[in-house]
């Protein structure tokens, strides 16, 4: 994996990307690429996401070494990058994703289930 700048890459770059998602609202199609999924609309960013969950299960099973995992990194990154203009276009953030991530923390997946299904 790169280590590019690892140390710099934490939460506080998905509240800068949040804000600027935010700001894209106002902003031309042509000038801005998270502007122009505005415009075409939620079908439009449904379709990528779905894309890039698609590249993201081929890079895994192709992933091979260093290479194969860096591909797989930007596929994540755009996989994250979509869901993310989904939240804003829905006016949701990340940061909402992480209070309920935050929520879950230390939480057993299978305590949890068995909680949901006794209820
Ligand atoms: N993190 C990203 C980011 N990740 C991926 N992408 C874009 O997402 C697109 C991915 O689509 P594909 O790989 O499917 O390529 P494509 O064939 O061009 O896409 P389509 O024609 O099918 O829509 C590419 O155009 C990438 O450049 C991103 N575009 C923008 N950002 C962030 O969003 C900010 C705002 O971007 P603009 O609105 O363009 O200024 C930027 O400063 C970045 O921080």
């Amino acid at each position: 994996m790169k280590q590019v700048a690892k140390e710099a890459a934490n939460n506080e770059v998905l509240g800068a990307l949040d804000s600027v998602l935010q700001e894209r609202r106002t902003a031309s199609g042509d000038s801005s690429y998270v502007a122009s999924l505005y415009e075409k609309g939620l079908n439009k960013i449904l379709e990528k996401v779905g894309e890039e969950a698609a590249e993201v299960i081929i890079a895994a099973k192709d992933c091979k070494g260093a290479e194969g995992q860096d591909a797989l990194l930007g596929e994540v990154a755009d996989l994250w990058f979509h869901t993310m203009v989904l939240l804003a276009q829905q006016n949701l953030s990340s940061a909402d994703v992480l209070v309920i991530l935050e929520e879950r923390f230390g939480l057993s997946g299978h305590i949890e289930k068995a909680t949901r299904t006794r209820s």
